[in-house]
């Protein structure tokens, strides 16, 4: 039996990152899903991660993927890049070219001397998922440099971006990361463990940048998470993957006793901790499992 890292802790206020203005919604909103999973499964190395799984993500929802460490949730999200075929059922995802992707623990040797703003301008001409801003020459040119200026301070980077990345914390590295995944004004973001690095007051502001991007902007937000407090109060619902299944649905459906008792088929308690945190207490050691949950 082991407790899930779903800890209690008081969060200071953060001032809010601006957002800078976008490009109007159009009158008839897309109402179509942004993806859909319907029976999906995925195997990897011959085994059968999960199976059956459903999971439908309209635009501007925020949705985060929980689960114990080895279930599959970076497969998830490489089977929605196309990076993993689908064992069977049917999946329906953004071209990636439409899709930002910031990629789990991925950090930089002191040594790299690139600056901020340059990795964040790969995202638009050298990153794999990057596509190039309309126009050429010297328009482009400015356009690019005027889109790179507005997503670093978005993310709050534009006091550290002309500097190394090398150089740069790893929280200051994952806002940068985040940026470059934003660049291109994709429709759907995924993210894997974006708080991982980040001290409490930056995964905080980081939340509700998110929540902003999301509900403000109609972007479509995917994100493994481990602890899923610091998104809980901007989540339009969750994917909860265990025991090679998945249940989805709001988070005050799915972070329950009961549900999450018939998910993994065995006795899970759902507590409410002072600040109304949420810790899971009772979980089973997955055979999967890379470690504790
Ligand atoms: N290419 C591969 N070949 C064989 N096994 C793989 C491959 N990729 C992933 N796995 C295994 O699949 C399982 C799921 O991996 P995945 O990274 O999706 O889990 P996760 O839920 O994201 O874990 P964590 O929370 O620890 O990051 C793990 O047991 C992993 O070792």
């Amino acid at each position: 039996m082991t407790t899930a890292p779903i800890e209690a802790t008081v969060i200071p206020a953060q001032p809010p990152v601006p957002i800078p203005a976008q490009p109007p919604a159009p009158a008839t909103a897309d109402r179509r899903p942004v993806l859909e999973l319907r029976g999906a499964a995925v195997r990897v190395g011959g085994r059968t991660l999960w199976s059956d799984v459903d999971l439908t993500v309209g635009a501007g929802e925020f949705t985060a993927i929980l689960g114990p460490n080895g279930v599959g949730k970076s497969t998830l999200v490489k089977l929605l890049l196309g990076a993993v075929p689908a064992a069977a059922g049917h999946v329906t995802a953004p071209d990636p070219t439409d899709i930002g992707y910031l990629p789990q623990r991925r950090s930089f040797d002191p040594g790299v001397r690139i600056r901020g703003l340059d990795v964040v301008r790969l995202g638009l001409d050298g990153h794999r998922w990057g596509v190039p801003l309309p126009g050429l020459g010297r328009a482009r040119r400015r356009a690019e440099r005027q889109r790179v200026d507005e997503v670093v301070e978005l993310v709050g980077a534009t006091g550290y971006a002309h500097r190394p990345i090398g150089q740069c914390s790893g929280g200051e590295q994952q806002r940068l990361l985040l940026a470059q995944a934003l660049v291109t004004r994709p429709r759907l973001l995924l993210l894997d463990e974006p708080l991982d690095s980040l001290d409490l007051p930056n995964q905080s502001a980081i939340a509700a940048l998110l929540g902003r991007i999301c509900h403000e902007d109609g972007v479509s937000v995917a994100m493994v998470a481990h602890d899923v407090n610091p998104i809980l109060h901007h989540l339009d619902q969750v994917v909860y993957l265990a025991q090679g299944r998945a249940v989805a649905g709001p988070p005050a459906e799915v972070i329950t006793s009961r549900t999450l008792t018939r998910l993994y088929g065995a006795p899970v308690e759902v507590l409410h901790t002072a600040g109304d945190r949420l810790v899971v207490v009772g979980v089973p050691e997955d055979r999967g499992s890379c470690g504790p949950c």
